[in-house]
């Protein structure tokens, strides 16, 4: 791996998100199965010789500063006392906020790649608990393991699952996830169930009918989708998914799809694509 390598941050999908009851502290207690697919931001990082974090092009609307690539990369400067630092390219491909995790996704990416090319050599588990505190989901992309995920999402579990094509649609809205799980009419009492990668058929998504009575543009593209394939939310949305046993079918289906919806084919896997290429 050098400065011309293209390292992929591939967006997640949550197979199911079960909401088992509110903690004091006011996080929810949840059961959720991460698959990741093959539909990825790009990184390229050039090593400097001094300490400065560079990022080309920037994103809309998020300063560098608080964009959680740079974030990730001064927290790994800071934990290691490295002094080099990075000249950072990104090709942005996923959508931001629709619950498919490209802003954590690329803040593993970026604490795998720097720790790699500038050698800090922090073991996995601790790069794992440093992305922690940028978000919750960057654990699951550090380790690039499709995972069973406990507690408040923390205590994570990797599982063999199927691996179809999904068939995503971007509705054109934003959720905050803070609001949905504030929401009075979230179901709060799904029971803990054991082995549930195991029980495909248990899988639903307490948050998703809570979004789709907020955002009619996600009731109407899951109405739309549930009649080609068995079709779910993503995490707090609003992306939502179907699921394929043959990439031609997904296809068919994009190609019957209303226009103006925003769609991608993609393939589901347990290793992540970044594991992938470091393996
Ligand atoms: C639920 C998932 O979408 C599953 O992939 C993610 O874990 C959410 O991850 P995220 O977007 O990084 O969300 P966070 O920043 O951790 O949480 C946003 C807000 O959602 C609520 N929240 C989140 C996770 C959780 N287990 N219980 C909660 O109640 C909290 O109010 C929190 O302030
Ligand atoms: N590199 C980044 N890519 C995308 N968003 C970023 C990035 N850095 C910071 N952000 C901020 O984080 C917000 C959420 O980003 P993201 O695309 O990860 O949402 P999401 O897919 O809903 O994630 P999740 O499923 O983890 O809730 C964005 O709206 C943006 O303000």
């Amino acid at each position: 791996m050098n400065s011309s390598t293209w390292w992929p941050a591939p967006a997640k999908l949550n197979l199911c998100l079960h909401v088992n009851g509110k903690r004091s502290d006011g996080y929810h207690e949840l059961q959720t199965l991460f698959q990741f697919v093959d539909w990825c931001d790009y990184l390229q990082f050039t090593v400097r010789n001094d300490n400065h974090i560079t990022l080309n092009p920037e994103l809309p609307g998020v300063p560098a500063h608080s964009n959680l690539i740079v974030k990730a990369a001064r927290m790994l400067q800071q934990h290691s006392g490295v002094t080099l630092g990075a000249d950072i390219t990104l090709d942005k491909r996923l959508p931001m906020g629709g619950g498919i995790g490209g802003g954590s996704s690329d803040a593993a990416t970026t604490l795998v790649a720097l720790n790699q090319l500038w050698q800090t050599n922090i073991a996995v588990d601790e790069l794992a608990q440093m992305g922690l505190s940028l978000g919750a989901d960057v654990p699951v992309f550090v380790r690039g393991l499709a995972a069973m995920a406990d507690g408040v999402g923390e205590q994570l579990r990797p599982v063999t699952v199927a691996e179809p094509w999904y068939l995503i649609i971007v509705p054109a809205v934003e959720v905050a996830t803070a609001d949905i799980f504030a929401a009075k009419d979230l179901p709060r009492d799904t029971a803990k169930i054991t082995n549930l990668e195991k029980q495909p058929a248990q899988w639903k998504n307490d948050c998703q009918q809570v979004v789709c009575n907020r955002y009619p543009q996600v009731a109407k593209a899951l109405a739309w989708l549930v009649d080609y394939a068995p079709s779910k939310m993503t995490g707090t949305g609003c992306c939502v998914f179907g699921q394929f046993a043959l990439k031609s079918d997904a296809e068919a289906a994009l190609a019957e799809m209303p226009t103006g919806w925003t769609a991608t084919v993609t393939k589901g896997c347990n290793r992540s694509p970044l594991l992938a290429l470091i393996a």
